[in-house]
């Protein structure tokens, strides 16, 4: 048969099994088919520009490498031209008429295991230039190879199950692919509109893009570049761009593997932790790329949760293109590229804590809670990250921090726990009964400012062997100091606890004498082993239920304080203000403890307490 005049294909099987489902399925996001055109024109392109090096003979050579697309919101048509490698008459046969690419072979073989009823299917996979008939009455697509003597084609089609090829003259190299609207999709031959899609998607793209003679695409792939090359104006230039921040990055990481993946991924930390500041939790925002087309601006499960403070791009090759954006297909290698890229980004912390500690400390001032964060949850990176935190504790300055490895290298050979108290701040856990008994017997006390911090050690529970341990919980036993002179006898000991158990009632669990105590005359601890005083606290703000039961402490005295002592003198002779005294030194810990619920009657009493001076 003459191949000048027009020749009528039926389309295989399963690419009228295809269409049938492009066409009518109620697919939303129809717009995707420019992303997905773009990036075959782009293909198209990256393939001459590599026959450039190795063939001498290419038809119409002089032409630029470049994509222009042009909408006619009168004749309601978009058309996308590339002068790339352009398609023979075989070629056009061959890719446009058979199912030659694995999206749609996925797409149709995982239909074909859920039935009709996956159509939605669609949106998971990306259909390739089929994508087109979402939108299109007719598709018609000019082309010319980049081959001397094969004369140009165009090859048309309104997805109905079958097409027809004929001859085309005066085409130029590369392929142009003229869509005729349907009724509904008229939106897409609006300039404006297309200028979105086109900046959303293939703001990347290497080859210029032009919409209606206008350059779409100006900011660079930067994360593809060689970074011994890249200037820091130009990273932060990126940056702002693909934020929309105003100020510079924090922090940067851009790096490349090979295996077990082929990553380029360029990430960074901002200024500021808007988390922090009050604003709403973030979202993720390190965007997936495939080859510089956009696969999805907010992958979920690319980066563990406690990385959502990080934006940037992730690209790689090994992510087929028609991966959808909305939800990821192959979940196996978003968790492989999860790994690789966490795994990269916590030794980048490591180098950073390494060798410009000022910075790392400024980061984990605005940042640290999410390494906390991770440290609680993320079961496969706790070793690592746990490396990472910091605290003040006794020993350090205020202001200055220190790991947890340190202070295990501080540790005494008989200590066998880490100890760490929670408090609101420094001079508070400083002043407050708890810290005394460690102190006189040289252990250091990790000092924790944070809500979460008490979520977060119960949960890391040990590093390097060791338990952490919360300085003011009843359980902990600590070696015997020499007792001082002057302390009550054991019998006087005996006869004021029994007294202030009784004068206390229901407010007190237990009461006896301290061998934590060394200056403050009480200290009360928590009577109820599952909830910390930290927790009741947080609880009774977030008004929880079983918080409602009055508090009960174990009530502990120092028989070497004055209060003490006197107290022990006059119980018996003055019962009334004695009472207000034991009254007021249970309240007096319970401050410090933060337990104290309800001041009211503690005005009253001081009153009381005042007339007798
Ligand atoms: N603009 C173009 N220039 C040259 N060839 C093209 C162009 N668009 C499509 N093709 C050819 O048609 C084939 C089928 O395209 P289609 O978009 O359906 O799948 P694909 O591009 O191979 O796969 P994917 O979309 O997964 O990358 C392509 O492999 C390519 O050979």
């Amino acid at each position: 048969m003459s191949t000048t005049a027009p020749q009528k294909f039926e389309f295989q099987a399963e690419i009228k099994q295809l269409l049938d489902i492009v066409i009518h399925s109620l697919y939303t996001e129809k717009e995707i088919f420019i992303r997905e055109l773009v990036s075959n024109a782009s293909d198209a392109l990256e393939k001459l520009r590599h026959l450039q090096l190795t063939e001498k003979e290419i038809y119409d050579d002089k032409l630029e490498l470049e994509i222009n697309v042009t909408t006619d919101d009168k004749a309601k048509t978009i058309t996308l031209q590339d002068f790339g490698v352009g398609m023979t008459r075989a070629e056009l046969i061959e890719n446009l008429g058979t199912i030659a690419h694995s999206g749609s072979k996925a797409f149709l073989k995982a239909l074909g295991e859920g039935g009709q009823k996956n159509t939605n299917l669609i949106g998971q996979f990306g259909v390739g230039f089929y994508s087109a008939f979402m939108v299109a009455k007719s598709v018609k697509v000019y082309s010319h190879s980049w081959r001397l003597n094969e004369p140009g084609h165009v090859w048309t089609s309104d997805g109905s199950g079958s097409y027809e090829v004929e001859p085309s003259e005066g085409e130029r190299r590369g392929t142009k692919i003229v869509i005729e609207l349907k009724d509904d999709c008229g939106d897409f031959a609006e300039d404006w509109k297309v200028k979105e899609i086109l900046e959303r998607y293939s703001a990347f793209v290497s080859f210029p893009i032009n919409l209606n003679g206008k350059r779409v695409n100006t900011i660079q792939a930067l994360w593809l570049r060689n970074k011994k090359e890249i200037k820091d104006e130009e990273y932060t230039a990126f940056y702002k761009f693909q934020t929309h921040a105003a100020e510079e990055p924090r922090l940067r990481l851009h790096f490349s593997a090979d295996a077990p993946l082929s990553i380029n991924a360029l990430v960074f930390v901002p200024k500021e932790n808007t988390e922090k500041l009050g604003f709403a939790r973030l979202e993720p925002a390190v965007a997936l790329y495939c080859r510089k087309v956009l696969i999805d601006a907010r992958p979920k499960d690319l980066l563990p949760e406690w990385l959502r403070f990080l934006k940037g791009v992730v690209d790689s090759e090994d992510i087929p293109l028609n991966i959808s954006r909305e939800t990821m297909q192959d979940k196996a290698l978003i968790d492989k590229l999860n790994k690789v890229i966490t795994k990269r980004f916590i030794k980048f912390l490591d180098e950073e804590a390494q060798n410009h500690p000022e910075a790392f400390n400024e980061f984990y001032g605005e940042f640290g809670i999410f390494l906390k964060e991770g440290a609680a949850l993320d079961f496969a990176h706790k070793d690592q990250l746990v490396k990472l935190l910091r605290f003040e504790s006794s020993l350090t300055e205020k202001g200055k921090t220190t790991t947890l490895a340190d202070y295990v290298s501080r540790m005494p050979a008989e200590q066998k726990d880490i100890f760490y108290l929670i408090g609101p701040n420094r001079a508070a856990i400083e002043s407050g009964p708890y810290l005394e008994a460690f102190k006189a017997r040289n252990l250091e006390v990790l000092f924790c400012y944070e809500s979460v911090d008490e979520y977060v050690m119960n949960n890391v529970r040990e590093f390097d062997g060791k338990k952490l341990t919360a300085a003011d919980h009843a359980d902990v036993k600590l070696s015997d100091l020499p007792q001082p002179e002057g302390a009550l006898s054991e019998d006087d000991v005996k006869a004021l606890t029994k007294w202030m158990q009784e004068t206390l009632g229901q407010r007190v669990a237990d009461v006896k004498a301290s061998d934590r105590l060394v200056d403050s005359p009480v200290l009360a601890l928590n009577a109820d082993k599952f909830t910390s005083p930290h927790m009741r606290r947080m609880m009774k703000a977030m008004n929880k239920d079983g918080v409602d039961s009055p508090l009960r402490v174990n009530l502990e005295i120092n028989p070497r304080h004055t209060i003490i002592k006197r107290l022990s003198a006059s119980h018996i002779a003055e019962p009334e203000k004695a009472q207000l005294i034991a009254e007021q030194l249970l309240d007096n810990a319970l401050i410090s403890a933060g337990l104290l619920e309800d001041a009211s009657a503690m005005v009253a009493r001081l009153n009381k307490l005042l007339e007798t001076v």
